[in-house]
């Protein structure tokens, strides 16, 4: 069963479908070991996550495993309408596309539910939300769930925290082969991708602020600065503040950040980062977007209540001009730039390969194991896995310890 926007863009969906099955070795080699072995026969897999060729991939390696596979986007404006036509047409059952609003969004997470899944693969929560909060008749079904990022995991680590969380979940963001590439590097490439995809402008020589210098901020800030920025981050974490200053970047505060920004990358997962008066310092032509979660970042109904209009002056691009004549500029709405604007293409396939290797693993395990209610981390053995068939499909060979070297690692006793 399917609910699309237009059946008719499906075969250039599939060519977009084959096209990243060229780059993701390691999900090819999972999907081709799931034909032979079928872990999934009987289960019905439910997930909610951006809808793009990668993802579709994703879906057809759990569907060859034996799985029925039911899926939806978990965010409004990342849908791509062709991949899904494409993935209709191979057998998924999916419901999405481009610009839903709230309402539909909720719409097509409760048509996947309606498949009454056993295992849920999330990104960001609002699937695994709907679940406890709405269709408490679906729980009885989940014998747990995956969870793909950062806000994701801090949201069912609070719901556990408040003893609310029915079901195991697995933290695949925390799994290492996840954060270090996708959050960093991935997020990195994928954000000026889309920027400068949107905006057909130059970033050298701009002055970059960068909110938050966690995985994705970290990323975002080399990239900003390969390209020959100016990068200012802000923290709110003595160490992190630290560390970026010492990674050859200026900290300081939002306020000050603010007064000398060109364009304004906010990844923090966290609300009100631009808000209230920061607008009233922003230059004429200032850029905004963000990278990090939902569109709760910058705040949008503050920046509109001091412009006296808006209007959209390039496909997602919107204008606000302020009282004063300044204009400033919002990139997707403010939801996630790499995915939601129109030219934001989500990470590189070559990143999503280990990604989605590790949901497509993490998805057996909770199969295969009878885990507790609770967030856990992937485990070590299929961070190692994926990290093992990356290289080996990158050609790239590395050492293994001797006996005496392991003897020596294990040992208290030799000294200088
Ligand atoms: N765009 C994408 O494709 C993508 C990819 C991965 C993660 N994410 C999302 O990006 C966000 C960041 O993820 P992460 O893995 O880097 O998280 P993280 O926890 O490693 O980093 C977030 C950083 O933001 C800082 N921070 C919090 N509040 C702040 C504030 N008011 N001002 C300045 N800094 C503040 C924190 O101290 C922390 O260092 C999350 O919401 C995550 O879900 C997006
Ligand atoms: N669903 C929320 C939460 C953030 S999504 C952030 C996640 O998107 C994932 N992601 C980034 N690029 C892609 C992609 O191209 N395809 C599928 N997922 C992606 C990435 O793993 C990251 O953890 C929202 O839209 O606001």
């Amino acid at each position: 069963m399917s609910k699309v926007k237009d059946m008719s863009l499906a075969k250039e969906g599939i060519r977009k479908i084959e096209w990243v099955q060229r780059h993701m070795p390691v999900l090819e080699h999972i999907k081709k070991e799931y034909e032979e072995t079928q872990p999934f026969k009987g289960i019905t897999i439910g997930s909610c996550l951006h809808l793009e060729p990668k993802t579709i991939n994703l879906g057809l390696t759990l569907q060859a495993g034996g799985a029925e596979v039911a899926m939806t986007g978990c965010n409004p404006l990342s849908t791509h309408d062709d991949a899904v036509a494409g993935a209709a047409d191979l057998g998924l059952n999916i419901y999405g596309w481009r610009d839903q609003d709230d309402e539909e969004y909720y719409q097509t997470i409760n048509m996947v539910l309606d498949h009454k899944p056993d295992i849920i693969i999330d990104d960001g929560a609002d699937m695994i939300m709907v679940l406890h909060n709405e269709r408490t008749d679906v729980l009885k079904h989940i014998k747990g769930a995956c969870e793909e990022t950062t806000t994701g995991v801090h949201r069912l680590e609070a719901m556990h925290k408040d003893g609310a969380l029915k079901f195991p979940v697995v933290a695949v963001n925390d799994a290492y082969t996840k954060y270090l590439f996708d959050s960093r590097y991935g997020t990195g490439q994928s954000s000026f991708d889309a920027i400068m995809g949107t905006t057909n402008m130059l970033i050298a020589g701009k002055s970059v602020v960068v909110c938050g210098y966690g995985w994705c901020g970290r990323g975002i800030a080399l990239r900003a600065q390969g390209l020959g920025a100016n990068v200012i981050v802000t923290e709110i974490d003595s160490i992190r503040a630290l560390e970026a200053r010492m990674d050859g970047y200026r900290v300081m505060k939002i306020r000050d950040a603010v007064k000398e920004a060109d364009l304004i990358i906010t990844v923090t997962g966290n609300i009100n980062i631009i808000h209230g008066d920061d607008f009233k310092y922003m230059k004429d032509g200032c850029m905004l977007c963000n990278s990090g979660h939902f569109n709760v970042e910058i705040n949008r109904q503050d920046l509109e209540a001091q412009s006296t209009d808006v209007r959209e002056v390039r496909e997602s691009i919107e204008m606000f001009t302020m009282k004063d004549g300044r204009k400033i500029y919002l990139l997707a709405d403010g939801r996630l730039v790499n995915l939601s604007a129109a030219r934001g293409q989500g990470h590189p396939a070559e990143i999503m390969d280990m990604s989605f290797a590790v949901q497509a693993l993490s998805a057996k395990y909770i199969l295969n194991n009878d885990l507790e209610v609770g967030v856990t981390k992937a485990p070590d053995d299929i961070d190692y896995e994926v990290a093992n068939l990356k290289l080996k499909a990158m050609d790239i060979e590395i050492d293994t310890l001797s006996e005496r070297q392991k003897e020596y690692m294990c040992s208290w006793k030799e000294g200088t």
